[in-house]
This record gives structure tokens, sequence and C-alpha cells, in this order.
């Protein structure tokens, strides 16, 4: 890793000061050093009774516009991209309904930009629609309460504009078709899938072959929701992104490929693998491929070798773990009232431990924060190591990622509830 000597550079705490800190200092510690607001500690907590109602803007989010420039560590560079279009007016934005989960790790953030958050819901239901040809009439209540524009905005708040949030949203529905369709909810099945997944995959990674089986395999492209939807999302991505962020994005879907057929066979064989089996699993079959895009969306370019470096795939891997372990908590119910044993993190946890359901949810909550210190703890050190403007850009953008995954599961009612173990 190179180490430079920049003046940017905000020396972080010394990473051996996490090991006996407590919670809220390591969380000041990491504020001061990222510039990100402290996170809601994370002590386990009783029901919120005096806490705000539903809904309630976090203490933060009125402080300024919605899209105010990011401050802190490396956040130089987000103020050197010019937005496609002059800021509007600040608009009020309607609050969020939903709890967190108490105890749960978290960093709230703003609402999104409600102009932003309906412009990309417009154009990505015409996307789906009139492109892709996504999803049958009455699969449209699920389409619209997935709420994928409140989601990508608030994933990217450093995004230059509309046109460049599109190619995180357009990819995010593509993967989601791809799980639901192929692998879960809305007619997948563990049988096949490996077949099924791998020429989808040729949507992201053509395949390049004789002038004979080059169209029957460009045809195959057209042939079903999942692979026009990958198709047309990587054209789109491929126009914005370089090469090598190409390249990124395709070796970090077949990571999620590879995760889930793990799933897959486990499922076939009902097998429930230990629980640090279950994490490997579950770091493949993991929103990863969404924060490394990142820079792509906001313009900017991490260079690979920059990408490369372990210590900064160990904060992708932490953040990546960290944001699914969210999902295996706030689907919890869902997936418990969904037909057979759907493997989650608090499901594995009770059956391999032996404990009960509350116990191994709450016990999932602690794996969960401790990813999330350990994820904030090493970009901490990364960026105090590294003050190159496109790494404190990166971390802090993939930073962003983790708390608006949290808030749109926090926030998705539609799709999520709280199972009563408070
Ligand atoms: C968007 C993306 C890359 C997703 C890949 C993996 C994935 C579908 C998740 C991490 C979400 O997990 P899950 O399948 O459990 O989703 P729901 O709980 O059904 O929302
Ligand atoms: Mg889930």
């Amino acid at each position: 890793m190179t180490v430079g000597t920049s003046p940017e550079a905000q020396p972080g705490p010394p990473r051996q000061t996490y090991v006996l800190a407590d919670a809220a200092a390591r969380a000041r510690d990491i504020a001061a050093a990222t510039g990100r607001r402290p996170a809601v500690p994370a002590s386990p907590a009783p029901p919120p009774v005096d806490a705000p109602a539903p809904g309630a803007r976090p203490p933060s989010a009125g402080r300024g516009p919605v899209l105010r420039g990011p401050s802190g560590l490396g956040t130089a560079g987000l103020h050197l991209t010019p937005r496609e279009t002059p800021a509007p007016p600040e608009p009020a934005a309607a609050p969020a309904e939903g709890n967190p989960i108490p105890g749960l790790y978290h960093h709230p953030v703003p609402e999104p930009d409600p102009v932003r958050v309906d412009e990309v819901g417009r154009r990505i239901k015409a996307w789906a629609v009139d492109e892709v040809d996504l999803y049958p009439d009455d699969w449209e209540d699920q389409f619209d309460g997935f709420s994928v524009g409140r989601y990508m905005v608030a994933c990217h708040p450093d995004a230059p504009g509309v046109d460049h949030l599109m190619l995180a949203t357009r990819l995010m529905v593509a993967e989601n078709a791809v799980d639901d369709c192929y692998c879960e909810d809305h007619g997948g099945s563990p049988i096949g899938l490996g077949g099924r997944l791998l020429l989808a995959h040729t949507a992201l990674d053509p395949l390049h072959t004789t002038r004979e089986y080059q169209p029957p395999w460009a045809e195959s492209l057209g042939s079903d929701a999942p692979r026009r939807a990958y198709r047309s999302a990587m054209e789109y991505f491929v126009q914005a992104a370089s090469a090598s962020q190409a390249d990124r994005y395709r070796h970090d879907m077949a990571r999620l490929h590879m995760g889930y057929l793990a799933e897959a066979a486990w499922a076939q064989t009902d097998h429930v693998p230990e629980v640090w089996e279950y994490l490997a699993m579950r770091q493949f079959n993991n929103f990863r491929p969404c924060p490394t895009i990142t820079d792509t969306v906001g313009g900017y370019e991490l260079p690979a070798d920059l990408h490369a470096q372990p210590a900064m795939q160990r904060v992708i891997a932490l953040a990546g773990n960290a944001t699914t372990i969210v999902n295996d908590l706030y689907s919890y119910t869902k997936e418990l009232a969904a037909p057979g044993r759907h493997l989650n993190l608090p499901v594995v946890l009770a059956e391999r431990e032996g404990i009960s359901d509350r116990a191994a949810y709450l016990k999932a909550v602690e794996v969960h924060n401790d990813l999330m210190h350990d994820f904030e703890a090493e970009a901490a050190a990364l960026a105090a190591a590294c003050p190159v403007p496109s790494v404190q850009r990166f971390l802090r953008g993939v930073a962003a990622w983790v708390d608006g995954n949290h808030y749109w599961h926090q926030t998705n009612t539609y799709r999520y509830s709280l199972p009563d173990f408070w």
C-alpha cells in the first residue's frame, strides 16, 4: 500500500486502542477520524419506551440540506464532481417508517432526497417495464414495495446525479430479479440453479466463441427476465465504468453466484452448516457487488491496484458481511414465514448452538455489531495509512452504503418486520 504524507491525511487512532476500548469511545474515535456521525450505541436495548416515534428523523437528519456535502476524512474529492443539474431547493423529506433493531449498532442517515428518489423510481419503473419487460402486472406492488429508488439514493449520497444513481439501481433490480426468479420466491429452486446462473452470468461476462455458436448465445440473453435485466443493466454500467471497474463488478458477481450455489446445495439436502460455514457462504451470497461500485456511481475510480490491496479487501469484506447480516436480522420473520427452512444467521445459531430463537437472534445482533466495529476500525486505519483521495472517498462511499443499507432495511416495512424478542 502506498503510504503518503499528504497534509489532508488525518491520523486515525492506533488500532490497538480498539481492543479494550468501550463501544462508545470507539464510536467517538472513529467518528473523529472519519468525520462520520457517531453510531447509535450498541448496548442491548430494552423496548424503546421513550424512543422517537416510528418515522421520527434521526437527530442529525435535519441539520442541513439533504445532499449537503460530505465532510471529514477524505471528502475533499467528493466536492469536485459537478452535479448534472443545479441543486433544487431543499424539499421536505417524508419521515421514514420502521424501528431499528434494539441494540443494533448503526448510523442513522438523513432522509434521502425525495426529488431524486421520485426520479429514480420513475426511471427504474420505465426501464423495468419498457426496456426489459421485467415482471408481469401482478408483481407491480412488490416492485413498488421494494422502494429501490429510496434504497439507492440513501446508499449513494455522493452520486453526481440521477444518471449515475441509475447505474446502481438497474443492477440492484437485476440482481434481485435473478435471486427471486432463479433462487427464491418467484419460481426459484435449487434444482438446476448452477446452469441457470452460469448462463445468466454470461450476460455480465460475455461468451467469446465461434461464429456458429455466438448467435444462439446472444439470443439467449433475451429469453428470460433475469437475463434481460442483467444484460441491459450491464450495458449501461460498462458505458460509465472503466475496464477495471467493470471487471471488478464481474468478479464480485461471480462471488455472489458461488454463494447462491452453496446455499442451494445445502437447501437440497436440508443441511444446516456450522455457524462459521454459514458465515463463509454468506460472505459470498452477499451485498458486496453493491458497495464496490460506489466509485463508478460517484463518477470517479479507485485504481485496481489499490482496490486489490489486502487491507482494502478486508474492509470491503467486513462491510459486505455486516450489511448482509443486517438483512438476516431484518428479514428474519419474513424468512420464518416462508415455506421450508430458510437459512439465516439466527436460524443457524439456534440450530447449531442449541440456544433459543431469541438468544440466537440476540447473538446474531452481537455478531453484526462486532463486524461493524471491525469494519470501522479497519477502514479508519486504512484511511490513516493511505491518504490517497480516491481511497479516502471510496472508504466513505462504502461506509455510506453500509448506513444506507441499514436505513432501507429499517424503513422497508412493506417487506420486513421485527420479531417480538424485546
Ligand atoms: C443486491 C444483491 C447483490 C443481493 C445479493 C444477495 C442477496 C439477495 C441478499 C444479500 C439479500 O438476502 P436475501 O436473499 O435473504 O434477501 P431478503 O431477505 O429476501 O430480502
Ligand atoms: Mg434475508
